[in-house]
């Protein structure tokens, strides 16, 4: 069954334009049927589909405890699903691999390295047949896009946290992956760090068109960054004594002009629409509760 969308589709999309045939392009990530029971009958989630096309910035917004970091792991390779298929240019996703980076909440660096050697051990996984010298230049690179040629050479203990998050950012950038995945990657950090790297990840996934897939429980972190937000609803025992799993409960397209900034986004036509919407799914739907009267 497809997710329900928003806005409604008679708001959102122009009519189809007729003189062009439908893109034939299939999705870089086509999740299907997926579902996980870490309690047998009780799956935490069940029936997620969706698709990621290449490009596309998709967050993924719900509750505490409705499955979104195991669908991350999945997507991984980290972890194995109960039921359903993750398929990546249609070969299925079944262990980690360099063409997905991955960011979690921890930076997960390497504390006995500087920052260009903790990048440079994963550009020299990625290219073993590479040379010193392009080893160097691509951590540099990287290093560079996110503000920290001046810290190249400490060590993580010598950084501030939102400085470790932005090598953990770079390390998974400098790998290219085709598909980045970010679980809370800023959800340690103060609000002003939290709001320049905010900034500065908008900036290299449109420099460099990465696909992202992203957890996040700030909305406007979400509509900040995503084109599409997957809201999702927590497993619940329903009135009836049924148990339903947690799932993605509605498909929300972003209608905001792309090229938005953090300090503009509350200007925007469409801002306090968007917003409200999120917000009213996750205090009135995500936790099963039956509609208040
Ligand atoms: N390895 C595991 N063994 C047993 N239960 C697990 C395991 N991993 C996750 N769970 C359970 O699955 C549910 C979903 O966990 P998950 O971490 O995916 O949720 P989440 O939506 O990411 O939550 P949060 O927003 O708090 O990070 C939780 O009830 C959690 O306790």
């Amino acid at each position: 069954m497809l997710s329900p969308t928003y806005p409604p589709a008679a708001v959102a999309a122009p009519p189809p334009d007729l003189s062009t045939p439908p893109s034939v392009d299939a999705p870089l990530l086509r999740v299907e049927g997926l579902g996980k029971a870490f309690v047998p009958g009780r799956p935490v989630f069940a029936g997620v589909d969706f698709a990621l096309n290449a490009g596309e910035f998709v967050c993924v917004i719900g509750h505490s405890g409705c499955g979104k970091t195991t669908i991350l792991n999945v997507l991984a390779g980290l972890e194995q699903a109960s039921a359903g298929h993750v398929l990546m240019s249609g070969r299925e996703i079944d262990s980690p691999g360099l063409e997905r980076g991955v960011v979690f909440q921890g930076h997960a660096l390497m504390p006995w390295l500087t920052v260009r050697r903790n990048i440079a051990f994963a550009v020299e996984s990625r290219w073993p047949q590479w040379s010193r010298e392009q080893v160097d230049a691509q951590v540099r690179r990287f290093v560079d896009l996110v503000g920290l040629s001046a810290a190249i050479d400490k060590k993580p203990a010598q950084l501030s946290g939102g400085m470790k998050q932005r090598v953990g950012i770079a390390r998974a950038f400098s790998i290219q992956p085709r598909m980045l995945l970010l679980d809370e990657p800023f959800g340690a950090l103060d609000a002003l760090t939290r709001g320049t790297i905010q900034d500065e990840l908008m900036a290299i996934v449109r420099e460099t068109a990465q696909t992202v897939f992203m957890i996040t429980h700030d909305v406007d972190e979400a509509i900040l960054l995503a084109d599409r937000i997957l809201l999702m609803s927590n497993g619940h025992d329903a009135p009836d004594g049924r148990y339903v799993p947690g799932r993605i409960a509605e498909v929300v397209v972003n209608p905001l002009p792309r090229e938005r900034t953090r300090r503009g986004l509350h200007h925007l036509d469409g801002y306090y629409e968007l917003r409200n919407h999120i917000v009213d799914f996750l205090v009135s739907r995500a936790l099963g509760a039956p509609p208040s009267a």
